[in-house]
């Protein structure tokens, strides 16, 4: 970039589209320093001396109304910026309404609400639509303006919404001062013809005005550099972290394991020892293809983090030690712990080589808005980040029947050697006596089961609506808790047999699933059954981040074949909405780690899983850094992942206002649902799965009797144990109370076959 690059002022409104925009911006204004600031950040008095530094302003969109001060900032004073300081802007969303209602404009609610739909513009073929034919634009608003006859306004465009709300307007014009805006979304994935096209017209008109009226524009100085952020993108710098040591060795030993499963090497790594902790990653079903299996001892290094504390609890080899995380927090402790355990020389065919394997909950990924935190009795409560440093594992090619017996300790060769004669020993039996068809899987029929209130529910579904209706959010993707209590008699079989591990094998055979888990991180036990990816990254050099968000579910039933599914899911406006909102939420999260070079791969495609369909999208982006020539960053995908949390596909968008919501909405924190399960990798290579039809106990849980952690060593003599659930499901302006109830509870009878048969409704 040159200094003397054109300068543009971003102003956002928490918005979950906002790097979506500024990338087009980019592509549109080539060498363009955009410098994105919130819109409560600066007063209009601090800002005005700044702004003969830029070329333009953009004004984004988000949630909220124009009127609300809270809501528009500093964006409504724009407009009567005296010609001293008067400059090109360009609104968008709310960005227009405010335009229009400083100007005298109307601000009415939609009757008929337009969230991720896709609406032909008719437009004057003039102005920010010079030389443009055909829009087709995706719009997200609730608000809508009506210009008046008489006033400094034009009107450019406007969509043709018949008996639901009739016309539109799209797009206007400032008639005397340089102001430009649109209604619908240009940055959307799915608008084609008024996307870049219109931001190069502004850029072309903003420009003349410039050099008419501002021949000479101020220049940026250091102070300015330091008020305003970075221009955009402002990708990684190279890692602060010194490396300590040189890079440890991956051993590893491949063996045949023909027709054994996860189950079985499961089963050898300990899985059914229930004092001990235990780590699988599962993919029981496709798109997974490896299955991960800790090879855990006392000596393996378990991380726990609450959030709101200012440490972690590092438990090894008998001993507690409780370490300070200020100032740096926990994510920062997290990859420096990684980075003093970085290897190489693995198979380059396995994704995970060691590492730490683990969960990550719900609030921690709140916690980056500063919003909610968790809360509740601290020794019941699960810890927010609950991991494992796995250096001995086995990985299993589930397609090539391959094991992958690995080792990251030195000198560990009889470890290896005796793993892989024992899985070769395995491997060669037929008859395989942990083989899942040869269990009983007849559920636990004592369990007490206690499903959401459904009056409750429905009335959460109405007031979510009516958010969505004021302009508050796009999406809500609201959920609740359903508890299960089991007697221990029952579910209690030998002294330190797990049943859990029981359980979970259940699950994998009623529910197979390519994000299936079964975690044992006292006091901690999570049996995941999920489909959805919610992040992978390779390892470096060429990282590249994955994310595979699911909206759109479809019950299975016989006779309702793929295309059924497809005509229901793909040919459903409603779920296609719910789906691009998220997908465009995504890119926005991407882009604002990675930079420019994020990809929609795949967008709603239909997925079969073993009790519902889902549509899947697929959105890829490349980290870039800042210098050409820097070292591979090891933690690149470590940052996607703390930057992308929550899952989008769990809040809904905007991801801010929409966690807001959902906190005054729903009664309790969501912990470990709705949060990440994976690995990060001593490559730098990772993979989390968002923690959706999955069930968790918290060893604590119990009734009467007290169940304690000591290392190594779980006492619980409670006479029940508790296990949790969360499902739900994305509220759009388009639901329908009765059927998302209905969507919730088909999502949580995918794990509650392994407790009861399913509930009547
Ligand atoms: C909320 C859940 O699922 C989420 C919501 C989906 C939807 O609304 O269609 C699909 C997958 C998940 O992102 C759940 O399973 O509990
Ligand atoms: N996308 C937006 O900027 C939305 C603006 C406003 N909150 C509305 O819903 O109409």
């Amino acid at each position: 970039m040159d200094i003397s690059d054109p300068r543009l002022l971003f102003i956002d409104s928490y918005d979950s589209f906002t790097n979506n925009l500024t990338a087009l911006c980019r592509k549109a204004i080539p060498h363009a320093h955009i410098h994105v600031i919130k819109n409560d950040r600066f007063t209009i008095q601090k800002l005005l001396p700044h702004l003969e530094s830029f070329a333009a302003i953009i004004v984004g969109p988000g949630p909220g109304s124009p009127e609300d001060p809270k809501d528009i900032g500093v964006i409504r004073d724009l407009w009567a910026i005296g010609q001293e300081h008067l400059l090109p802007i360009f609104g968008v969303c709310l960005g227009l309404q405010s335009l229009a209602i400083e100007h005298g404009a109307q601000l009415q609610k939609l009757r008929t609400v337009k969230h991720g739909q896709v609406s032909s513009v008719h437009h004057t073929g003039t102005d920010l639509f010079n030389g443009i034919s055909l829009v087709r634009a995706v719009r997200y608003h609730s608000l809508h303006v009506v210009i008046p006859r008489d006033c400094d306004l034009e009107e450019l465009a406007y969509a043709d919404d018949g008996a639901e709300n009739g016309k539109v307007t799209m797009a206007i014009k400032h008639t005397q001062k340089p102001f430009w805006a649109v209604q619908y979304h240009p940055e959307s994935v799915l608008t084609t013809g008024g996307g870049i096209e219109v931001i190069e017209n502004f850029w072309t008109m903003a420009s003349r005005w410039n050099k008419i009226h501002r021949p000479d524009a101020g220049c940026w100085n250091a102070r300015r550099a330091k008020l305003f952020s970075p221009s955009w993108p402002s990708l990684c710098m190279p890692s602060q972290m010194p490396r300590k040591a040189a890079p440890r060795r991956v051993v590893t030993r491949m063996v045949d394991a023909r027709s054994l499963d996860s189950v079985a090497i499961a089963d050898l790594a300990g899985a059914s020892v229930e004092s001990t902790p235990f780590v699988l990653l599962d993919s029981a079903a496709s798109p997974g293809r490896y299955s991960i299996i800790g090879f855990l001892s006392p000596k393996s290094y378990r991380i726990t983090h609450f959030v709101g504390e200012d440490h972690v609890t590092v438990l090894r080899d008998g001993s507690t030690v409780r370490e300070s995380i200020a100032p740096i927090g926990i994510w920062k402790w997290i990859a420096a712990f990684m980075e003093t355990r970085i290897a190489d020389g693995g198979n380059k065919d396995v994704p995970f080589w060691g590492g730490l394997v683990g969960y990550l909950s719900y609030e921690l990924g709140c916690s980056i808005f500063a919003s909610p935190t968790s809360s509740g009795d601290r020794a019941n409560r699960q810890p927010d980040v609950n991991v494992i440093y796995v250096e001995r594992s086995v990985v299993l090619d589930n397609v090539t029947r391959k094991a992958y017996i690995q080792s990251i300790i030195p000198k560990d060769e009889t470890w290896i050697s005796s793993t892989a004669k024992s899985i070769s020993r395995m491997a060669g039996k037929n008859d395989i006596a942990s083989s899942p068809d040869e269990l009983d899987i007849s559920p636990i029929q004592t369990a007490k089961i206690t499903l959401p209130e459904r009056s409750g529910y429905i009335s959460r579904i109405n007031a979510a609506k009516e958010h969505l209706a004021s302009g508050n959010s796009y999406e809500l993707c609201l959920t609740a808790e359903t508890k299960v209590q089991v007697s221990r008699s029952d579910s209690h079989k030998s002294d330190n047999a797990s049943t859990s591990w029981h359980m979970y094998r259940n699950l994998r055979k009623r529910n197979p699933a390519p994000h299936a888990a079964y975690l044992r991180l006292h006091p901690t036990t999570v049996l995941s059954s999920s489909p959805e990816r919610f992040l992978s990254f390779s390892r470096p050099p060429h990282s590249m981040c994955q994310l595979r968000p699911i909206k759109g579910t479809l019950r299975k039933a016989p006779g309702i074949t793929r295309v059924d599914a497809e005509r229901g899911l793909v040919g459903s406006v409603k779920e296609v909405a719910e789906n691009l909102m998220i997908v465009d939420l995504i890119r926005h999260d991407l882009h604002g780690v990675v930079g420019e070079d994020v990809n929609v791969k795949q967008f709603c495609t239909v997925e079969e899983y073993e009790t519902v369909w889902q549509m899947v999208s697929v959105i890829e982006g490349k980290p870039s850094t800042l210098q050409k020539d820097a070292a591979p960053q090891f933690d690149h995908g470590w940052r996607v992942l703390r930057e992308c949390l929550p899952p989008g596909s769990m809040t809904g968008a905007p991801k801010k206002r929409s966690v807001e919501i959902l906190h005054d909405l729903e009664n309790n924190p969501r912990g470990i649902y709705s949060g990440v399960l994976g690995y990060w990798d001593v490559g730098g290579g990772g993979d989390w799965a968002v923690i959706i039809r999955s069930c968790f106990k918290h060893d604590n849980s119990g009734t009467q009797g007290n169940g304690s952690l000591s290392e190594g060593n779980v006492i619980n003599d409670s006479a029940t144990e508790e296990w949790s659930l969360g499902a739900g499901g994305a509220i759009t302006a388009l639901s329908d109370p009765q059927a998302e109830w209905d969507e919730m509870i088909l999502k949580l009878q995918s794990v509650l076959g392994i407790f009861k048969e399913t509930p009547k409704q």
